[in-house]
This record gives structure tokens, sequence and C-alpha cells, in this order.
């Protein structure tokens, strides 16, 4: 499977690890910066990855900031984004299962390299379960084609 990954300066640490750790289960991964530790802009980099993962069908992202929170915000304001902020084992497995999550946001200053590799593991075992899930991802998918919602 291909991934673009991107972080912050945030998260620019763990961004080494998490694509080593990627391939070395067998997958493609194509970093989109930064490649300092100049403060960026997170926004900035989550567009890299959206408009990637957008363009090569089948392919999912990967987005680190030192929450994660900034990052799952910025990407999912792209209409067929589903991001999800994975702090643990178990919201990187209902990330997949449930709601077909095509990117990964990750926290370097909230998880450890362990809990990384153990939310890395997690989301590559798991995949979308289909079923009573699929009405809702549409709906989901359905909302970004309003092109406004309320506030
Ligand atoms: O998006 C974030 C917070 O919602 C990320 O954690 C950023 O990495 C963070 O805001 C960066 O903060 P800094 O003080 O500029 O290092």
């Amino acid at each position: 499977m291909k991934y673009f990954i991107a972080a912050d300066h945030a998260g620019i640490d763990i961004k080494k690890y998490v694509k080593e750790l990627f391939e070395s289960k067998g997958h493609e991964v194509e970093d989109l910066g930064p490649y300092s530790k100049d403060r960026v802009d997170y926004p900035d980099f989550a567009v890299k990855v959206c408009e990637k993962v957008l363009a090569n069908k089948n392919s999912f992202g990967i987005l680190i900031c030192g929450s994660g929170i900034g990052m799952s915000m910025s990407a999912n304001k792209f209409d067929g984004i589903r991001a999800a902020l994975c702090h643990n084992e178990y919201s990187a497995k209902m990330a997949r299962e449930h709601n077909d999550a095509n990117i990964m946001c990750l926290g370097e200053r909230v998880s450890g390299y362990g809990m990384i590799e153990a939310i890395i593991d997690s989301w590559l075992a798991s995949s979308f379960e289909g079923g009573r899930h699929e009405q809702r991802v549409e709906k989901i998918n359905a909302l970004g084609k309003m092109g406004s919602c309320r506030r």
C-alpha cells in the first residue's frame, strides 16, 4: 500500500520512525516534509498529504503534529478525506473498521514511541467492515459535497 506522510516541527522527530515502521511492514512511504526542524504551520503540510491521497486511488496518509489535533482538523476540511486522530490501538482499529479512515493523525507530544508502534500495528491489522458502517461513511462523504455545512 502507498502512504504519504508529513508533519510539522512538533511531529518531525517521530516522522522518520513512523516512515521506517511502515516500510518495514512492506508499505511504500513518500515523505512530503518538512525536512528541517524549523517552525512551520501544520495546515500547509496537511494540504500536501490530502492532495496526494485524493489524487492516488487506494492510497493513505499519515499526518503528525504535537497533539494530532490541528492536522486532523485541517485534513477533514477536504472532501473525500476521513482523517482520524489515533491516540491508542482502539482508536486506530475503529478508524479503519468503522470509519474507513484514509488518513491517520498522530500526536508526537501525546504518544510515545511504543504506543505509536502499537497504533500502527492496530491500524494495519484492521480493514473497513462495511455493512452498517457503509451508509454512515457515505453520509460523511455527502457532507463534504454539500459545500457549506450550517454553522
Ligand atoms: O495542531 C497542533 C495543536 O492543535 C499541534 O500540536 C502543533 O504541532 C502545535 O500547535 C505546535 O505548537 P508550537 O508551540 O508552535 O510548537
